[in-house]
């Protein structure tokens, strides 16, 4: 069996700040999200809310017009249509709802752009498979079926030990983030320990929190430019299963009730506010 690193509360400190009068909307972190699609306009709504409750500065939506008005419907803080390229962005995200086979040719060579770029991507869902031809810094986050996919995509679908071996291969071999999402998600980076952060709900497992996560990422990545992108992720993934367990109200011990994905975006500042205590 592989060893694994438990991230912790403690751990998560050192990647969230409070804001201070030095700050501006640029200093707090810029997100920019290339996610849904008609068929799934919710997941593009899902990760834009995620990255301002996670204590963005600024969130820039680039994407289909509909998606762009279904974002702003919900949250008109965030300024939509392609970058102009006057805002430096923090942390792009990419493919939460998105289908790979429905992409067109300019969507191929905008999610290429930026992945060929300088700012850190983190690769969600129906972009995993531009992971293998990035060279920006990634973070790739696939749930078991995609993590499965991805392996056999990449011919590293020979037995491994266990899955925490697994994840420190693909990293390797994508020299890259990779968060496996799960219960118990592993984390690793091309080089360095692997990472486990234990989400504490099992009500965490309901359909658009991936979303969440890939917004909540792209948050805590803006806010920590110069830290290693894996123990980024790691607080990142740490604060999302917090949020979850604040709004699904597991916190005394009890069994908790169920929530859905928007719930945990929204206790998101709760979970931040429970850090800096
Ligand atoms: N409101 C929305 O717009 C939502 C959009 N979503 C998007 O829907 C698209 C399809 O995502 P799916 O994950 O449903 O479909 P996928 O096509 O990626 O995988 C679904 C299949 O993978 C297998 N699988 C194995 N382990 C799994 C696991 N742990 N979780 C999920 N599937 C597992 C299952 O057999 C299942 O049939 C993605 O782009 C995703 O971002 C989802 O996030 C749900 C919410
Ligand atoms: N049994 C579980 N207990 C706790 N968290 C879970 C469980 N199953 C999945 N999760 C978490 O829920 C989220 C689901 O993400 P994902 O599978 O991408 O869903 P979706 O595509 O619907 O957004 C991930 O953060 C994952 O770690």
């Amino acid at each position: 069996m592989s060893e694994a690193r438990e991230w912790s509360r403690v751990d998560t400190a050192r990647f969230v700040r409070a804001a201070t009068r030095d700050d501006d909307k640029y200093s707090r972190g810029v997100v920019a999200l290339r996610t849904g699609s008609p068929a799934y306009p919710g997941a593009a709504v899902l990760g834009v809310e995620a990255a301002w409750r996670a204590g963005a500065g600024f969130v820039r939506y680039a994407g289909e017009q509909r998606v762009i008005d279904a974002v702003l419907a919900r949250r008109p803080e965030t300024v939509g249509g392609p970058d102009t390229g006057r805002t430096r962005v923090g942390a792009w995200v990419i493919g939460s709802g998105t289908d790979p086979e429905e992409r067109t040719d300019a969507e191929a060579r905008a999610l290429r752009e930026i992945v060929s770029g300088t700012a850190p991507v983190v690769i969600d869902a129906g972009a995993l498979d531009l992971a293998s031809g990035a060279t920006a810094p990634v973070v790739v986050t696939p749930h078991a079926g995609e993590f499965a996919r991805l392996r056999e995509r990449l011919g590293l679908a020979d037995a491994d030990q266990d899955t925490a071996a697994e994840v420190r291969r693909m990293a390797a071999e994508l020299h890259g983030v990779v968060l496996r999402k799960g219960a118990r998600t592993l984390i690793a980076g091309p080089d360095g320990p692997v990472i486990a952060v234990d989400a504490g709900t099992g009500w965490l497992a309901t359909a658009g929190t991936g979303d969440v996560l890939a917004g909540v990422l792209g948050a805590v990545i803006a806010a920590n430019p110069c830290a290693p992108l894996a123990e980024v992720a790691a607080a990142g993934t740490w604060l999302h299963g917090h949020a979850a367990r604040i709004a699904a109200g597991v916190g005394g011990g009890g069994t908790g009730h169920p929530i859905v994905a928007l719930d945990v975006a929204e206790a998101l500042p709760l979970a931040i506010a429970d850090v800096l205590s």
